[in-house]
């Protein structure tokens, strides 16, 4: 039996050897990628979708406008939830869901993209009991569509600005809903343009001329039959992105639009029919759903980058260019160590993202219940982590995907590699859920405090409990026997405690001087976000120490340590002046990193379909021609631009219309 999973007959003969090659059953590995409950049941749920032919694109979504598209992702996704009880185990498992809609849908959008993701979540931990009946049960029963409308035209990150008021209105127990001026229109909500009928909306609470700071109202936007939007709203969609273009992102105004005094969420923060308010237990609850969405971006994120890479390195082991050795016929691109180097690391990347997503979770599950009680002491560590993750994990995901991109040649610019769509939209998650500077800077925060409790000799948290240990002044790469790796990680520690009380004693001298803590700030702020992204990046490397650790079958172990030693390597070579900078690493040492680097690639050569093909991705969830499971590339490239809408006529009308006259009157020209 081929310990790779993926052989069927039929697949090109070039797939088949290479698979035949694999040190480990894929089935297995996608259990340690996945965890194996949810790998069965992705599994299961790609073989049911196959058979759901309503639930199929009508066509590539590539020759569709946006209008079709929005249509198109409307029909499936409610055929979706027509047939939901077939197909999944447990339709609360948000996992599952989303593998759901990944292989049904795709990620372009659809008019529940919001809904699931950040209405729901905020509905759950903002609401109260009462409120919850009385939304959250309609909401996940789909009788009503919502969002979340906190961005606004002139503010999306400095939250404190936002413009759009909650007036407390004592005499009709109301709040009144208003836009002040056209940067007030909230700008930007998912599914708001034109399928959405309720929001969430984010607004000042003024209570007798007092202004509380923002909270959160469920409003109603559209009538729920006729979906036209209620009186006093304005609402419609901000027009074409870069991508997520099957999402109707929207733009949101009131005028005046009156709410009963029970539509704020008031599970923590709350104000009585006397316009009593109440504070809630921590300042920042109310952040809870951007919260949701940062934790669950991390693994998705290294599913777009799993899916670039599975795409690319297929591809590379079709593809034939060019002789190694004269005469002896063209190489599979793959076996190029440029493109080994290129490809690789980034799917050791993919790997540990998807590590990292989970253990994630699972703090974001804990804090959760937690806050359920009114306990918040986690809360500053959870954004903490997830703001560092959130913004590290997007940089690089789109850095690698690009780099798949490239190494596909001029067919991986093509649509159809599916490349451009997917790094279109996990490109939005650099933006989106905070943007990445503004995110590495709150993390900062997090750890100038740290590096405070670590001189009382105290630790702020697990995530920092390293900055306590003593600082070594040399590594011991290459100084101890070969195929240790623990130096490696320590490399990652140290070079991350160094910046971190490096700005931190800068902050202090400039402060030391007289100079305020603001400007000292901004003086250090490049310095700062360095320090954010190297501490994420040694929290990332042990993410992956702890799941090579953590696993039990011996080739299942090997093969995922050497992805593991690759990225080590890698990384370090990324990050090799911070090292150089104190002389922690020496120049033979960066040497003996490249060259093992070097040999990694090599080991991992053979095994590189495998790791990919470990993914599972099915193929109508890559969408893509040149990432085919059975490597039929070049015919279906063929019969993929043989549906270009250009290909309708042989003659378009521009031809007649522009081109020929031209033509006709040069050449009645040079006739004179
Ligand atoms: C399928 C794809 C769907 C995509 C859907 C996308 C949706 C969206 O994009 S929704 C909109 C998302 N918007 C943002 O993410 C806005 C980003 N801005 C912020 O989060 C905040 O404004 C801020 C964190 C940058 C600053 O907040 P602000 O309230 O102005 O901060 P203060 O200076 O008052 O306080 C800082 C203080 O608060 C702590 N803190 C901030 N956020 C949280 C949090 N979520 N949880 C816990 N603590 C938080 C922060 O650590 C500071 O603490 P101290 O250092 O102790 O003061
Ligand atoms: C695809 C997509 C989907 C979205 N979906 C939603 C949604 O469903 N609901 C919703 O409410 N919003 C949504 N948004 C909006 C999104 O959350 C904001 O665009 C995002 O938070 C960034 O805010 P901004 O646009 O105000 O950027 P800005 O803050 O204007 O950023 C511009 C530049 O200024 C810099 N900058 C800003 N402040 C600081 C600072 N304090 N220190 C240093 N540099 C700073 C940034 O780093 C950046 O370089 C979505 C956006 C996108 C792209």
């Amino acid at each position: 039996m081929p310990l790779n999973k993926e052989i069927q007959p039929g697949d090109n003969d070039e797939l088949t050897r290479e698979r035949l090659q694999a040190t480990f059953d894929t089935q297995q590995m996608a259990a340690a990628l996945w965890g194996s409950d949810l790998a069965r049941k992705r599994r299961e749920l790609a073989k049911k979708v196959d058979k759901l032919t309503v639930l199929h694109d009508s066509k590539d979504m590539s020759f569709m406008t946006r209008e079709e598209k929005l249509s198109e992702n409307a029909r499936k996704v409610v055929q979706m939830f027509a047939h939901v009880a077939d197909i999944v185990e447990d339709p609360s498992d948000d996992a599952e869901m989303f593998h759901l809609s990944s292989n049904a849908i795709g990620h372009e959008g659809h008019p529940f993209g919001v809904h699931f993701v950040m209405f729901i979540p905020a509905l759950k931990a903002q609401a109260d009991d009462e409120q919850r009946e009385k939304w959250l049960m309609p909401a996940l029963g789909l009788q009503l569509i919502g969002t979340y409308a906190q961005t606004e035209l002139g503010h999306g990150t400095n939250l404190r600005a936002l413009e759009t008021m909650a007036t407390f209105d004592k005499a009709t127990d109301e709040f009144v809903i208003h836009t002040p001026t056209v940067t007030a229109l909230k700008w930007w909500p998912g599914s708001l343009g034109k399928s959405s009928n309720h929001a969430v909306v984010s607004a000042n609470l003024i209570i007798d001329g007092k202004s509380y700071g923002h909270h959160n109202f469920m409003v109603q936007i559209r009538d729920e039959n006729t979906h036209k939007p209620l009186k006093g709203i304005t609402v419609g969609d901000i027009g074409p992105k870069m991508a997520y273009n099957a999402s109707d992102n929207g733009f949101l105004g009131f005028d005046h639009h009156r709410i009963p005094r029970r539509n704020m969420l008031m599970r923590h923060a709350k104000v009585d029919k006397n316009g009593v308010y109440t504070k809630p237990p921590h300042a920042k609850i109310g952040y809870s759903a951007m919260v949701h969405v940062r934790s669950v971006m991390i693994g998705h994120q290294g599913m777009f980058l799993g899916s670039a890479s599975t795409i690319a390195i297929r591809y590379s082991l079709v593809r034939r260019q060019g002789e190694i050795k004269e005469g002896s016929g063209e190489v599979k691109i793959l076996d190029y160590q440029t493109q080994q180097h290129r490809l690789f690391p980034q799917l050791a990347r993919a790997y540990v993202f998807m590590f990292a997503g989970k253990e994630v979770r699972e703090l974001y599950q804990k804090v959760l219940s937690d806050m359920e009680k009114g306990e918040t002491t986690l809360l500053a560590d959870l954004h903490a982590l997830t703001s560092g993750l959130k913004s590290v994990v997007t940089h690089l995901c789109v850095a690698g995907m690009e780099q798949c991109r490239m190494a596909c040649g001029g067919h991986g610019y093509s649509r159809a590699s599916g490349i451009p769509e997917i790094w279109g939209v996990a490109v939005g998650g650099c933006t989106y859920e905070g943007e990445n500077m503004v995110m590495l800077l709150q993390l900062a925060r997090y750890l100038m405090k740290a590096v405070k409790e670590t001189k009382k000799g105290k630790s702020l948290g697990r995530l920092v409990d390293y900055l306590l240990l003593p600082q070594d002044r040399h590594s011991l790469i290459g100084r101890v026997p070969q195929g240790e790796y623990g130096p490696h990680l320590a490399a990652f520690e140290h070079i991350a405690r160094r910046q971190i009380f490096k700005v931190a004693d800068e902050l202090t001298k400039l402060q030391d001087k007289g100079m305020s803590k603001e400007i000292a700030w901004q003086k250090k702020a490049v310095e700062l976000q360095r320090a954010a992204r190297l501490h994420t990046r040694f929290y990332l490397a042990a993410c992956f120490h702890r799941k090579v650790q953590s696993v039990v079958d011996g080739r299942i172990r090997e093969a995922l340590a050497d992805l593991y030693h690759l990225h080590l390597n890698y990384e370090l070579l990324d990050m090799v002046n911070y090292a150089l900078e104190d002389a922690y690493l020496k120049a033979d040492q960066v040497d003996f990193i490249r060259e093992d680097m070097y040999r990694l690639l090599e080991t991992i050569r053979p095994n590189a379909i495998s790791l990919v093909d470990a993914f599972e991705f099915s193929d109508r969830e890559l969408r893509s021609v040149l990432g085919r499971r059975d490597g039929h590339v070049y015919e279906n490239l063929y019969k993929w631009a043989k549906e270009s809408e250009l290909n309708r006529a042989d003659v378009l009308p521009y031809f007649d219309k522009y081109l020929k006259p031209m033509m006709l009157a040069a050449r009645q020209r040079s006739n004179i």
